[in-house]
């Protein structure tokens, strides 16, 4: 929104609608004008004007940037210091819940809350390396109050209701636990951003047109956080849950009847409860908070109240047709605002790591203790033992934590050759490389040394003419009378100019080798300092790149798996309306109803190149020949050929009839009005004790 317009109104033909202030200084606020003639049948048709504030409000003008930094990003920052973090979409179907947790399928710039959180935490993690981060994801489905893993591969080949339900498990101290819901650990970026679109497709894989998936279920997709400093048995662990809710429509409205009404009687239900939560939570003094009536609430009940820092953005197509929805939404959105949490580091001792570390104080003790009673050795140390000491180097060198400690007892010989051996690899170019074993380091570093060794030789060989030279001339080793005799005798030999000249161009030549291996190295210096400079430089472009690149393959393998529905669904419609119409067409079978196979291959998620589409094959068996053969469309001779090819020119001429021949489009989203609002509970933080 211009900043000349922070007080927008939206008209319809006539009248506004509504109003948004984003300038107050306790938030922001939305209006809702309701026009006496249109009072009649909306909620409270007694009042006119209906108003809410809230933290912040976007139009349909925010970009998924400015959603994700506002909202997400906070959020975030406060799963990395180690508390919980919920964010859930809230709204009515179509408004726009999806695309903001989700994002749109086309562009990359429109991929919304998760893609984007995923890249800013593992970007987090590079950038810590006083940190260990180990993260995983969960992918949960609800519907019809039962759990379904996303992230589980048998999707592609079973209906929803053959998959292995969800179970939630209470232990003794009251924490959930889910059973048949997988946690995939995710290292990195790619591998996260590769199951969030397996649970996608799976989601849509499962939809059929009377189970909308997206709009019937609620979805919840939750990464995992340990954190750790090196060598410390504290843990920290963190969740945060992005949550997709179910299309919050109210079922008076929605005039639906057999499974979609119970469908919406399900949503209506766990949204109840959701709702009951949380006016439990933001009551002071409630000591019973009913969170096991509904297993959304159940799952998410570390993350509404308690140790948690949970954000609710409410979606809304904010045009006339949709006012009550829309004041609905607010109300629900208002009431979560009121939730005041007092959220609690999650720190723990992993008993491992406390083994681990106390066996190093013990070791580290009883060192401490020979050193100080004297126990040395004297004697040298055997094959064994220094392949030991160049293994143990290697470990050292090649451990990412920076506070591992390098144990080699009180044994001071031991204790002298890393010494000697980490010199050697030092040496080694300047610089250790962990990629390469100790043995290898010191053999390249031998090879390297070579070259060295020989100029080294070299100059002393120099020096040692030099000093012949001198001694030679000064005669140190004759007596006194000799000396001077000798003196006398080579002041006036023939070679003394010579050797005098010789003298002095070895000197020059070494001065000069000198001068040479001085440039060399400072060359050799600053082409190290440039390629790391130009490394530094286009290693991140290069990142963004990679990232954009992966997203865009994963974009365009969903649209193929979306178009290939579509299709089935536009087919089949034609092949049913063909069949009221044309009696040669008589009944239709479905071959193949597998869409994916080979699907997670090394953990790569199921876009890797081995993924095979495999399309659903339609027959239409046609009883009489007569009619093709009289067609004008060239067949094939082949009677299922031609069938197939006649039933496609039928369903295609249906479509242009019905478009009127042209290419006219029509849009019903009302998202061109939409608007999504942010609210969170009030969280104050404070350190468990
Ligand atoms: N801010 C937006 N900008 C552009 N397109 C949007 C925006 N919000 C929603 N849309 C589009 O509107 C359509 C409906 O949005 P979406 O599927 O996210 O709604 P939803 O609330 O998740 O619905 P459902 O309850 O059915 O899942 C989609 O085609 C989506 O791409």
């Amino acid at each position: 929104m211009p900043e000349h317009m922070s007080r927008v109104q939206l008209f319809t033909l006539t009248q506004p609608v509504y109003s948004v202030d984003n300038d107050e200084k306790t938030g922001a606020s939305l209006e809702f004008l309701v026009p006496k003639d249109l009072a009649d049948g909306f909620v409270n048709n007694k009042r006119e004007c209906y108003k809410f504030r809230f933290l912040k409000l976007f139009d349909q003008a925010a970009k998924q940037e400015e959603i994700f930094e506002n909202i997400a990003k906070p959020v975030a920052d406060s799963v990395l210091a180690g508390y919980n973090g919920t964010i859930f979409a809230y709204g009515q179907t179509g408004s726009g819940k999806t695309f903001t947790i989700t994002g749109g399928a086309e562009r990359y710039s429109d991929r919304g809350i998760i893609p984007r959180t995923l890249s800013y935490l593992y970007e987090c993690f590079t950038q810590d390396s006083s940190m260990v981060y180990t993260t995983h994801v969960s992918y949960l489905e609800i519907y019809n109050e039962i759990g379904y893993d996303l992230l589980d591969s048998r999707h592609e080949g079973s209906r929803l209701e053959d998959l292995p339900k969800v179970v939630i498990m209470e232990d003794p101290d009251q924490n959930i636990h889910l059973r048949n819901l997988s946690l995939q650990q995710s290292a990195n970026e790619e591998e996260a951003l590769n199951l969030l679109f397996l649970g996608d497709t799976n989601r849509m894989i499962a939809e059929t047109p009377m189970n909308q998936a997206s709009t019937r279920s609620h979805c919840i997709f939750t990464v995992h956080l340990c954190r750790r400093e090196p060598g410390s048995a504290t843990l920290r662990r963190s969740k945060l849950h992005l949550v997709d809710l179910a299309g919050s429509d109210r079922v008076s409205k929605t005039g639906l009847n057999g499974q979609l009404l119970t469908e919406a009687k399900y949503i209506n239900l766990s949204l109840h409860y959701l709702e009951q939560v949380i006016i439990a939570l933001s009551e002071k003094n409630r000591s019973h908070i009913p969170y096991r009536n509904s297993m959304l609430t159940s799952v998410l009940r570390d993350s509404l109240g308690g140790n948690c820092m949970t954000t609710m953005i409410a979606t809304m197509a904010v045009d006339k047709r949709n006012l009550d929805e829309s004041i609905s939404t607010c109300r629900f959105a208002q009431r979560v605002s009121l939730i005041k949490n007092e959220a609690i580091l999650n720190e723990e001792l992993d008993p491992a790591l406390l083994i681990a570390r106390l066996k190093r104080e013990v070791q580290s003790l009883k060192e401490d203790l020979a050193m100080v009673t004297g126990e040395q050795r004297d004697d040298q140390l055997t094959v064994e033992e220094i392949q030991m000491l160049e293994e143990l180097v290697k470990a050292f060198l090649n451990d990412s934590d920076p506070d591992v400690t390098l144990s080699l007892g009180p044994d001071m010989r031991k204790i002298q050759f890393c010494f000697s051996l980490l010199k050697v690899i030092y040496l080694h170019d300047g610089q250790a490389s962990p990629a390469a074993t100790v043995r290898e380091a010191v053999i390249q570093d031998s090879n390297h040394s070579a070259v060295e060794m020989t100029r080294l030789k070299e100059m002393m060989a120099q020096r040692d003419n030099e000093i012949r030279l001198d001694l030679f001339l000064s005669g140190p080793q004759l007596s006194m009378g000799k000396q001077e005799a000798f003196k006398t005798f080579i002041r006036d030999h023939e070679d003394l100019l010579t050797i005098e000249d010789n003298k002095k161009q070895l000197k020059q030549r070494s001065a000069e080798a000198r001068g040479i291996w001085e440039k060399q190295n400072e060359a050799k210096n600053r082409i190290s300092k440039l390629s790391q400079q130009i490394y530094k430089s286009t290693i991140d472009r290069l990142k963004a790149l990679a990232t954009e690149i992966e997203h865009l393959q994963l974009l365009s393998e969903r649209a193929k798996v979306k178009i290939q529905k579509d299709f089935q669904k536009w087919w089949s419609q034609e092949a049913s309306s063909a069949q009221v119409t044309d009696l040669h067409f008589l009944y239709l079978s479905i071959t193949n109803q597998t869409f994916y196979s080979g699907c997670v291959q090394n953990g790569k998620g199921m876009y890797a190149d081995t993924v095979k589409l495999h399309y659903t094959h339609v027959h239409f068996r046609a009883l009489s020949t007569t009619k093709l053969s009289n067609s004008s469309i060239p067949l094939t001779g082949d009677q299922q050929a031609d069938a197939d090819i006649l039933a496609f020119i039928r369903a295609r001429e249906n479509l242009l009839n019905r478009t009127g021949n042209t290419h006219t489009h029509t849009h019903t989203h009302t998202h061109t009005l939409g608007m999504r609002m942010h609210t969170h509970a009030h969280t104050r933080t404070r350190r468990k004790k």
